[in-house]
């Protein structure tokens, strides 16, 4: 598929599910996440992903949050679509919907749950990416699915046009060094570790999408922007300091996603909290919440000043 790429270089946060007090979808609570990205200069955003807590919605659901998203963000920015679903049949029913939203691409994970041989998966993206005309990135996150994207399997995909990268959550950087050897420039390698994001950015990814970056998206677009400034140590400095915040996120009970909903609360952006099965955090953590929304603060502002 020829076309211009860069669109889907640099900061791509995963998009969060934006609750109500009922713990519905909320369209002016999207609309206030979608502003906060905006004012903030992101590339792009990734829509109904891990992050988005999509696992746990109806199909209906997904569909709303697709299109609370694009209503306040087309034409401002690049919108991706995550539309994986257990079923190949919900999978294209979201991919249906994405592309009559007007996203600028899709997403899929894997199949997931039953444990299937190359051949199936393969088949479930092929019918994913047959549904639209919009192009396609496979997303390869073994932690969650169990399935592991090889290269050989990646190169096997890249035979259909559509195919336009891998968003490669998997911790060996070694992976994303190996889709862009077997891609070339004909594709996009999005890093999905935002611990490794620096590593990751100068082994072959050009572009991240991750579920911290929201938290604090000032602080992945300076780092994005020393590493094409070559300022390669100044940026493991800063991909440390990001790190010790998402150790931060990750050490308090609950799940990250709820401190971060916390976290934004701080930064004046109020989405909800989470979906159970997933944990809000206990209110005995309020205080480490507003350290660390402090502290993402002092490093925006250090920042902004380097
Ligand atoms: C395994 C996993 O969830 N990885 C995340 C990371 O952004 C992860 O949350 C981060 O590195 C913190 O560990 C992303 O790669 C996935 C993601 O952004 C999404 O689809 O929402």
């Amino acid at each position: 598929m020829d076309m211009d790429l860069t669109k889907f270089h640099g900061i791509i946060p995963a998009f969060y599910a934006c609750y109500d007090e009922q713990g519905n979808m909320s369209e002016p609570r999207t609309a206030a996440l979608a502003d906060y990205l905006y004012q903030r200069g992101v590339q792009g955003v990734y829509v109904g992903g891990s992050s988005g807590e999509c696992i746990y919605h109806s199909v209906e659901e997904r569909k709303q949050a697709l299109a609370y998203a694009a209503r306040a963000l087309k034409g401002k920015m690049t919108l991706i679509a995550h539309v994986g679903a257990p079923s190949t049949r919900d999978s294209i029913e979201l991919a249906r919907h994405a592309a009559e939203l007007g996203y600028d691409a899709l997403s899929a994970i894997p199949p997931i749950y039953f444990k299937l041989p190359d051949s199936a998966v393969v088949g479930y993206w092929t019918a994913i990416m047959a549904a639209t005309e919009l192009p396609f990135i496979i997303y390869n996150i073994p932690q969650t699915t169990g399935y592991t994207l090889t290269p050989a399997v990646f190169r096997q995909l890249l035979a259909n046009p559509k195919v336009i990268g891998v968003k490669n959550s998997s911790m060996p950087a070694l992976d994303i060094e190996r889709f862009k050897s077997a891609g070339g420039d004909r594709v996009v390698v999005f890093n999905g570790p935002d611990e490794q994001f620096v590593a990751g950015r100068i082994m072959g990814a050009a572009a991240g999408i991750g579920g911290t970056y929201a938290a604090m998206p000032e602080l992945y677009l300076q780092a994005d922007r020393l590493v094409r400034e070559g300022r390669f140590e100044e940026a493991g400095k800063l991909q440390s300091k990001i790190n010790d915040v998402i150790v931060a996120l990750c050490s308090l009970d609950g799940s990250m996603y709820a401190a971060i909903k916390e976290v934004l609360r701080r930064r004046g952006v109020n989405i909800g909290g989470v979906r159970a099965p997933l944990e809000d955090v206990s209110p005995a953590d309020a205080g480490r919440i507003d350290g660390i929304a402090a502290a993402i603060d002092a490093l925006v502002k250090r920042y902004d000043e380097a």
